[in-house]
């Protein structure tokens, strides 16, 4: 077989170069071949021809650097003027093929002779060669950007590791619009699924400029029937040319297209834990989406990412909850505590108070309340409701407790007395007075004065009262010796004290004074779940007493006890059950209510028997008051002085006088 050159010049001498015709070497060469002299091209091959899309002879003429790409010639002349008188150049340069398409070359090049002039290579000659790798330039930039694109996820993935909730929301917002700016698409959303199968809920979404967002908020599937329900059903929905992509049957999806103008549109779904959680979706509008579809599993990942965030987030919430309901019930358990362990202290420091009404709890709880402070308290109630027991009990519940409580009953002291016994007096004070003596309110110095019957203190004496009360000081009866004292008042009363200040029989700035923490007693009537309890407490206290056991209170005795008004109230009650302990003579208990004990019985009772039990009566009905309005004097009609006398005489006496 002949070689091209024998085939050119058969009578030349095969395989010897220096016969060879170069010429036609260049033209035959598979590269590009040109040869410069001051910068116009003077010889190129035919390949050359094809590089530049021209034909070789009409570019002979041509300065080289015409068909440079504009944005690489600087760097072109530049590369030549460093290159050395011998020295092969080598570059990647772009040209500008006739048909307006740029080809990468790749160019070696050696200077031929270096001109006229040493400093100025105007005239100086070069050889080149050039070969097309716009192919291979091409495949480097795909892999350059899909290195970019995977370097973007890796930051955007990084950017959630460890990232404090309440930043998800941003850092979600912040990627999609990286992912916008990478990608060129025009907008891009991120839709959750939830429960609602008539709604979606587009939570993050992010539009280059002159594209709008989509609105953040629920989103009615019926908008988009078909896209939504495409890619909520674990499609992945790749619409190229819209609308033309689309199903016949998308019409409302046409109609959105149209009006808003998009080109293109991408709708990845997203899994979580093998759950449908939502959707990442991609808008074009100003060029058709030219995406490799291996993108989308990418996306897919990254949409992953958001999902798992929210996912998180989410949890977190729920954990949150779940803390706070926690700390909720451990404070309500700790007040549940506080209140058990207070009502055990009320337990164990009155045991006395029986009863477990709303009405005794809602009291005690008062007292409770009450007790820690030195504020005066001002119990209300009816007679017999255990006024002085809740005294007492206030008494022990506070800092005072280590002195006994002094008790006045003021209803029990002729007013001529009274003042002496709550002020003291000097010696020779008034006639009688033979000695000195201090009052209750120095004895009762650093405790708790207890003022029954508070209603029936003279107008009188009630300035003096109250100004103990607001500063503890006083004089004796008979000196003008001004003594201090710290004393906490509790004070009671049966009646209506605001009434008798409108009548001015009470100082007002007395009474609120001391109804500073008013304390209304319920009357027994109020609190009938509590009478079984009580009759049991009394049967109790009194068969130890009397040496009686009793086993048995029958059902009809205890429904007549709890059906009973009980006007003297628990002192009445006591009372009942003292009587029909006394009578009883087996284990079982008969207790008449005092109406039906009177029934039939009163014939049989002498004069003096039915004046005694009435005269009881209306005693226990007043709280044992003789004196004053309402007291039982008034009520029985004679003179306090009278019912004195008889009392003594039909040797009634206050059961638990002091
Ligand atoms: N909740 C109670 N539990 C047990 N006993 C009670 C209770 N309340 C009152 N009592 C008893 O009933 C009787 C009358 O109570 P107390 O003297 O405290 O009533 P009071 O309202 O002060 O009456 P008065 O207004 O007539 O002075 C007392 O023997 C007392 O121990």
């Amino acid at each position: 077989m002949k070689s091209a050159f024998s085939l050119v010049s058969g009578d030349r001498q095969e395989g010897d170069p220096s016969d060879w015709d170069f010429r036609l070497l260049f033209d035959r060469s598979p590269v590009g071949v040109y040869v410069v002299r001051t910068g116009r091209i003077c010889y190129a091959n035919p390949v050359m021809g094809q590089l530049l899309d021209r034909d070789p002879e009409s570019i002979a003429g041509e300065p080289l650097l015409s068909f440079v790409h504009r944005d690489d010639r600087s760097e072109v002349e530049t590369l030549r003027r460093q290159a050395g008188d011998t020295d092969p150049s080598r570059y990647l340069t772009r040209l500008v093929r006739a048909d307006g398409q740029p080809a990468t070359v790749e160019v070696m090049e050696s200077p031929l002779d270096v001109g006229s002039d040493e400093n100025n290579r105007e005239d100086a000659a070069w050889v080149g060669v050039m070969v097309d790798v716009t192919a291979h330039r091409q495949a480097d930039l795909k892999i350059q950007d899909r290195l970019n694109f995977e370097q973007l996820l890796a930051n955007l993935s990084a950017g959630f590791v460890n990232l404090p909730c309440d930043q998800i929301d941003s850092q979600i917002d912040a990627s999609l619009q990286s992912l916008v700016e990478f990608l060129g698409n025009d907008r891009s959303t991120f839709i959750e699924f939830g429960d609602d199968a008539d709604h979606v809920m587009v939570s993050h979404s992010y539009a280059a400029a002159g594209c709008q967002p989509f609105p953040i908020g629920p989103f009615a599937v019926a908008r988009l029937p078909w896209y939504i329900n495409e890619f909520r059903s674990g499609k992945t929905v790749f619409l190229r040319s819209l609308p033309q992509d689309l199903p016949e049957s998308a019409v409302k999806e046409r109609a959105h297209c149209l009006e808003e103008g998009i080109q293109s549109n991408v709708a990845i779904p997203i899994k979580v834990g093998g759950q449908r959680l939502g959707g990442l979706t991609f808008a074009f509008i100003h060029k058709p989406c030219d995406w490799p579809r291996e993108i989308l599993s990418r996306l897919g990942l990254i949409g992953e990412v958001f999902a798992n965030a929210l996912v998180r987030r989410r949890n977190e919430q729920l954990l949150q909850e779940a803390l706070s309901e926690n700390v909720r019930l451990r404070r309500q358990l700790e007040q549940e505590n506080l209140y058990l362990r207070q009502q055990a202290v009320v337990t164990q420091h009155h045991g006395r108070i029986i009863g477990h009404s709303d009405a005794i709890t809602r009291v005690l709880a008062d007292v409770e309340r009450v007790a820690t402070t030195d504020a005066p308290v001002l119990l209300t109630g009816e007679t017999g409701t255990g006024k002085e027991l809740l005294a007492q009990t206030i008494h022990e519940l506070s800092a005072r407790k280590d002195r006994p409580m002094t008790v006045v009953n003021c209803a029990s002291l002729p007013a001529t007395l009274i003042e002496s016994e709550l002020f003291g007096r000097a010696a020779g004070a008034y006639t009688g007075a033979a000695s000195a003596a201090i009052g209750r309110f120095e004895l009762a110095d650093g405790s708790t004065l207890f003022l029954d019957e508070i209603g029936e203190i003279p107008l009188e004496l009630q300035a003096k009262l109250l100004r103990v009360l607001q500063d503890g000081r006083f004089e004796r009866l008979g000196t003008a010796k001004t003594i201090s004292v710290d004393v906490r008042i509790i004070a009671a009363t049966n009646r209506d004290l605001e009434a008798a200040t409108r009548k001015n029989l009470f100082r007002s700035d007395l009474y609120y004074r001391l109804s500073v923490f008013p304390i209304h007693v319920p009357p027994l009537r109020d609190r009938r779940d509590d009478i079984p309890s009580l009759t049991w407490a009394f049967v109790e206290a009194f068969g130890r007493r009397m040496g009686k056991s009793i086993k048995t209170i029958p059902r009809r005795t205890m429904k007549q006890l709890q059906d009973h008004d009980w006007p003297g109230n628990i002192r009445e009650l006591s009372n009942a059950i003292e009587r029909a302990m006394i009578l009883a003579d087996s284990d079982t208990l008969h207790i008449e209510t005092p109406t039906t004990a009177r029934e039939g019985a009163d014939e049989q009772k002498t004069l003096k028997e039915v004046e005694r039990e009435q005269i009881l009566r209306v005693l226990e009905k007043t709280g044992w008051r003789i004196r004053g309005g309402g007291g039982a004097a008034e009520r029985l009609d004679i003179k306090p002085t009278t019912l004195e006398a008889r009392m003594a005489k039909l040797g009634i006496r206050r059961p638990n006088q002091r």
